[in-house]
């Protein structure tokens, strides 16, 4: 049975992901994503479960900066969440009372028309999780009235739920992944995703174009680009790139591999089933076959058989 370090404590998003990608395996609550990333790298987990993306406000920063800065890790499994928000209070709180809400951040962002509507007056604070928030709101002393998480937190922490489903939209979705250390690859399935992370050699005009290029001429459909600081000055910035396909086929190994020859330094994160099932369109020129076969007839010329 796989022990899975996970953003905790109990009743988190992220728990009921894990949940979800793996139902047998033991948990591991860890009071930030750093720690529990740190706890697969070290050994103390099987691999993590982390958020990494939401489909309103986008990239979930701590989990791109870990993958590109810390120690290697591999996401061998993604998993999409809808999620739905609680406003939730110790027993007896009515919310005209609410002056300060914890939550963390993409809760925060996910649920701001209802704050400023219901509780124009209210601070709204950043907690290391939803749960960590309605765990703090819970104690007697505790300086919050109100949190922001799952209904089963609150089930869960002893609090009441005073407002249900209170994101901007009901549709939200959050993407998340497990990840465990290098190790060998999932095998490709035909529905399949690849996670890079890529530093420039040098700036220069046209730098970003020619990265893309090698994804254009080998139709590899990108699923998200992100840029983030490298820190060192305003105006660096590295790469995250998700795609479609499996370094396994022919034109993502292909478009890696010039990656590699024209830029700084590649990063890869894993290619893994996609959680959609969605199938990539496979241009013409661009399947397996159809590079084997160039291959070969590129080898004939090259032997001298014209
Ligand atoms: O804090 C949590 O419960 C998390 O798992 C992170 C998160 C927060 C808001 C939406 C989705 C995931």
């Amino acid at each position: 049975m796989p022990r899975l370090a996970y953003l905790g404590p109990e009743g988190t998003f992220t728990e009921e992901a894990l949940r979800l990608l793996d139902p047998t395996a033991e948990r591991l609550p860890c009071a930030n994503v750093s720690a529990a990333l740190n706890a697969a790298r070290a050994g103390d987990a099987d691999g993590a479960v982390v958020p990494l993306e939401n489909s309103i406000e986008g990239a979930i920063t701590t989990t791109l900066d870990e993958f590109a800065w810390g120690e290697p890790l591999l996401i061998t499994a993604e998993l999409l969440l809808p999620v739905q928000f609680s406003l939730l209070a110790r027993p007896g709180t009515e919310i005209p009372h609410i002056k300060r809400v914890y939550t963390h951040p993409a809760a925060i962002t996910q649920c701001r028309a209802f704050v400023a509507r219901e509780l124009p007056e209210a601070v709204v604070v950043s907690a290391p999780s939803t749960a960590a928030a309605a765990q703090e709101v819970s104690l007697p002393g505790s300086p919050y009235d109100a949190a922001i998480a799952a209904r089963i937190a609150g089930e869960h922490y002893g609090l009441v739920q005073l407002a249900a489903d209170i994101g901007d939209r009901s549709d939200t979705v959050t993407r998340f992944v497990k990840v465990s250390r290098p190790g060998p690859l999932p095998a490709p399935t035909g529905s399949d995703r690849t996670t890079l992370v890529v530093f420039l050699a040098d700036d220069h005009p046209g730098a970003l174009l020619e990265m893309l290029t090698e994804f254009s001429v080998r139709g590899v459909n990108l699923t998200r680009i992100e840029s983030r600081p490298t820190g060192d000055g305003i105006g660096r910035y590295f790469f995250h790139f998700d795609f479609e396909g499996h370094i396994a086929d022919a034109r993502v190994g292909e478009a890696i591999a010039g990656l590699h020859r024209i830029c700084g330094e590649v990063r890869f994160l894993g290619s893994y089933p996609r959680a959609d099932g969605i199938a990539p369109q496979i241009k013409r020129g661009t399947s397996d076959a159809e590079f084997a076969e160039a291959g070969d007839w590129l080898a004939r010329i090259r032997a001298g058989q014209v």
